[in-house]
């Protein structure tokens, strides 16, 4: 479970200092998933950088699993929107790079490796370097070396923001039976409400300067969703006309 509480966080700027988020209120429950949309600047990668342990706030708390977060944390995993892979390493190697450093046993890590590669359709692929595969693949790989510790607490920036349009369905499609597969406590930064729609549980929009939470709405859609099939759906409809709607009223206070 992750408990945001007041959170406010300032950056020293030239002319004086940006409020990037001001008394951001936010819980996201054991195993659920939310995702985080607003526009460009709001504060959602500072949101996930200080969930994650990356920064601190200026003012408020922030508890993962019950703890005060202080600093990085292996049960908490974060996802960028590049995938950084090590290019002399393989993606197995790639996958198995966070139960080495945790100085774990490399049998056990690999079966799961191997286990999460072919989940996410990169059965042949194990033993490709980053520079062979395209890069929906290697986003991919980046999933798999997110999920390989299995973290209680996921946080994805993007993820998918470079990808074309039908990588992107795929790997939406793939996250959501991994998620539906073993529920970690999901923040999902995107600038796709449809993603959001497809994916959340609930979907937190933020409205920029200062970043405070504008609404939170609750996705009452059956699982699994699709972003093709699901898109007809009037529910599905309905949530993101409003999203944009929020979207659009937004803007600068
Ligand atoms: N390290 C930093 N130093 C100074 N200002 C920063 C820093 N990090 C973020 N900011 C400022 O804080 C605000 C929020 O930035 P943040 O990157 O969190 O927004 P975002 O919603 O993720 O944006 P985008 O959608 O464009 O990725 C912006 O005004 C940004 O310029």
């Amino acid at each position: 479970m992750i408990v945001v509480e007041r959170v406010s966080r300032t950056f020293p700027a030239r002319s004086g200092s940006v409020a990037a988020l001001h008394e951001i209120d936010l819980t996201v429950a054991e195993g659920e998933f939310v995702a985080v949309i607003g526009r460009s600047g709001c504060g959602k990668s500072t949101l996930l950088r200080l969930i994650a342990g990356l920064l601190e706030p200026t003012s408020g708390t922030i508890t993962v699993t019950g703890r005060a977060v202080r600093a990085p944390s292996r049960e908490v995993a974060l996802m960028q929107q590049q995938p950084a892979l090590l290019p002399w390493r393989t993606a197995l190697g790639n996958v198995l790079l966070p139960v080495e450093m945790a100085r774990q046993p490399r049998a056990e890590g690999a079966v799961r490796a191997r286990e999460l590669l072919d989940a996410v359709g990169l059965a042949g692929f194990h033993h490709r370097h980053p520079y062979e595969l395209s890069g929906g693949m290697q986003q991919r790989v980046a999933l798999c070396r997110a999920l390989i510790q299995r973290p209680r607490v996921l946080l994805m920036d993007e993820p998918f923001s470079a990808l074309d349009a039908l990588t992107r369905e795929d790997m939406a499609a793939q996250l959501q039976a991994l998620h539906l597969a073993r529920p970690a406590t999901t923040v999902f930064v995107t600038h796709s409400i449809q993603e959001a729609v497809l994916l959340a549980d609930r979907v937190a929009v933020l409205s920029p300067r200062p970043g405070r939470v504008r609404e939170v709405l609750t996705i009452d859609i059956p699982r699994p969703r699709s972003l093709g099939r699901s898109a007809a759906l009037p529910a599905v409809a309905e949530c993101v006309a409003h999203l944009h709607d929020v979207l659009a009223e937004s803007g600068d206070d």
